[in-house]
């Protein structure tokens, strides 16, 4: 990845790590990593605070499933990580992520399904300069999550029994740990997500409205 001078809009070239300029005028952007199991509901959620607090979802699984079916030389190997219920490479789903905020003109950002693991953190952390403080952790037991997949219908291969389980296994080996060490530092809003949807909603809706000024912004550093 080359490197990137500061602002969302601007794409000059430079070794240096800030532009002054771009900073001055660039946007500050803000971003809120939403974490949780697989089936616990981030993107039935994310589509609702799009819709009354007006960010820009951003959902890393999509964002590699749609990479799949652009045709791209990584599809295969992106498709049969998945396949397996494996998290495909860091620096390859940041790009994708840093692209999506680039072509947008929005200046705050959901980015649903991330960061996964501890690579994806560093890879987040190397390429964007911007410290999310604010956390969603949607928690819900393994039975619901699996009942929710087992009747999602999106036609997704992934959502098969054995699949599944491969896909538990790594949210609470990789990713779990990675809800802690963010809960250590204050930064996890955790939600009961085994209720109905409205209901969670009600909650998120509460955070967001007391808290959403508090979302830290930065700017991207590279891309
Ligand atoms: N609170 C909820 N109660 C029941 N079903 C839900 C709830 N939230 C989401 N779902 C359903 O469960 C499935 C998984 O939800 P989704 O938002 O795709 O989860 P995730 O992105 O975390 O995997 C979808 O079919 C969705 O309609
Ligand atoms: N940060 C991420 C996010 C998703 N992936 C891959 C591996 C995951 O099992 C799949 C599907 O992720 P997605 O967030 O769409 O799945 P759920 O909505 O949680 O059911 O994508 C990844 O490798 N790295
Ligand atoms: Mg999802």
């Amino acid at each position: 990845m080359g490197s990137f001078c500061g602002s969302l809009k601007c794409k000059r070239d430079s070794s240096r790590k800030e532009c002054n300029e771009c900073l001055e005028k660039g946007k500050k952007i803000k971003v809120v990593f939403v974490m949780g199991g697989p089936g616990s509901g981030k993107g039935t959620q994310c589509a609702k605070i799009v819709q009354q607090f007006g960010y820009t979802h951003l959902s890393a699984g999509e964002l590699l499933r749609k990479e799949i079916n652009s045709g791209s030389e990584n599809g295969t190997m992106i498709q049969n990580m998945m396949n397996e219920g494996k998290l495909v490479p860091s620096d390859l789903t940041v790009r994708l992520i840093l692209k999506a905020m680039q072509e947008s003109d929005n200046d705050k950002f959901l980015i649903d399904g991330f960061p996964r693991n501890e690579e994806n953190l560093k890879a987040f952390e190397n390429h964007i300069k911007i410290e999310p403080n604010f956390i969603l952790f949607l928690d819900c037991p393994e039975e619901e999550m699996t009942r929710r997949l087992l009747s999602r219908n999106q036609g997704r291969e992934d959502d098969n029994i054995e699949t599944i389980r491969k896909r538990f296994r790594v949210y609470e080996e990789s990713t779990l740990p990675l809800v802690d060490y963010f809960a250590s530092k204050g930064k996890v809003h955790k939600v009961d997500a085994a209720r109905p949807v409205e209901e969670v909603f009600e909650s998120v809706k509460t955070l967001f409205s007391s808290t959403e000024e508090q979302v830290s912004a930065g700017y991207l550093l590279k891309s």
